[in-house]
C-alpha cells in the first residue's frame, strides 16, 4: 500500500505543482503569523483552487477562533482542517460541527506517556498528526524540522489513523516508515532550502526516497 504524503507550508504555484507531481495526496497551507510559511488567505485560495481534485487541501491553524476559521474556510474551501495548537476535544468537536469538515489534531510526542494525550480526542478527531515537541525557545508549535523517537509508535493500535510528522526528509523517511509502519506522513522543513523556502529538487528527492523505501518494504 502506498503511503499518503502531505507536503505542508506551500506558498508558490511552482512548489505546489512539484508536490502534486511527486505524488502528494495532501497539500498544506499554514495560517500562523509567526511561521515563515504563513500564507495570505487570498494566495492560499488560489493555490487551493489549483490543487482541488488533484490533492486534498489542508488548512493548518493554531488555536484559531471562529472568526479566523470562518475566513479560512470561506476563502480556501479546504478539504480538511489541521488544528495544531492546544485545542481541547470540545473545541475540535465544535470546529467539526461548524464547518462539516474532517479535522486532523496534532499531538506532540517526546516520550511513551505522551501518547495518552491522544486519548480524549479519540472518536472526536478524524485523524491524528504525531509530531515532535517543539525545541525550547521555538515560537512554532510545528514545522521545526525535529524528529521524535519513532519507537513510541511501535505499539500503537493499528486502527488509529495518523500521519507521522516532525523532521522527515529524504534521508530518514525509509527508517521512519520501517520503525512505525505509518500509512501517512507529513513534512515541511525537510523539503526546504531555508525556513519557508520550499525546494523543488528536495521535493523530488523526497518522493524518490519514499518510493524506494516502499519498494524495499513490498
Ligand atoms: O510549518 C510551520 O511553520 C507550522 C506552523 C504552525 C503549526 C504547524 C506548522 N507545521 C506543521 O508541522 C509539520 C512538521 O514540520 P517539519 O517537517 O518538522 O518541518 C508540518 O508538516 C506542518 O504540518
Amino acid at each position: 500500500m502506498s503511503v499518503s504524503v502531505k507536503i505542508c507550508g506551500l506558498k508558490t504555484q511552482e512548489t505546489l505543482e512539484a508536490a502534486i507531481d511527486g505524488g502528494a495526496s495532501h497539500v498544506g497551507f499554514i495560517f500562523f503569523a509567526k511561521s515563515p510559511r504563513n500564507i495570505a488567505l487570498k494566495d492560499a485560495g488560489l493555490l487551493a483552487d489549483r490543487a482541488r481534485g488533484r490533492a486534498r487541501n489542508v488548512a493548518v491553524s493554531v488555536n484559531a477562533d471562529d472568526e479566523t476559521l470562518d475566513a479560512i474556510v470561506s476563502e480556501v474551501r479546504p478539504d480538511m482542517l489541521q488544528l495544531h495548537g492546544s485545542e481541547s476535544p470540545e473545541r475540535v468537536a465544535a470546529v467539526k460541527a461548524r464547518y462539516g469538515l474532517p479535522v486532523m489534531k496534532a499531538v506532540a510526542l517526546k516520550e511513551q506517556g505522551d501518547l495518552r494525550q491522544m486519548e480524549p480526542y479519540q472518536g472526536v478527531a478524524d485523524r491524528f498528526l504525531f509530531e515532535a515537541r517543539p525545541p525550547a525557545g521555538s515560537e512554532l508549535p510545528g514545522g521545526n524540522g525535529v524528529p521524535f523517537d519513532w519507537t513510541i509508535l511501535s505499539t500503537i493500535d493499528p486502527d488509529i489513523d495518523y500521519m507521522l510528522s516532525g523532521g522527515l526528509d529524504a534521508e530518514n523517511i525509509g527508517d521512519a516508515l520501517a520503525a512505525t509502519g505509518a500509512r501517512g506522513v507529513d513534512l515541511s522543513s525537510g523539503v526546504e532550502s531555508a525556513p519557508g523556502q520550499k525546494d523543488i529538487k528536495r521535493i523530488a528527492e523526497f518522493f524518490e526516497a519514499l518510493r524506494s523505501a516502499e519498494r524495499a518494504a513490498a
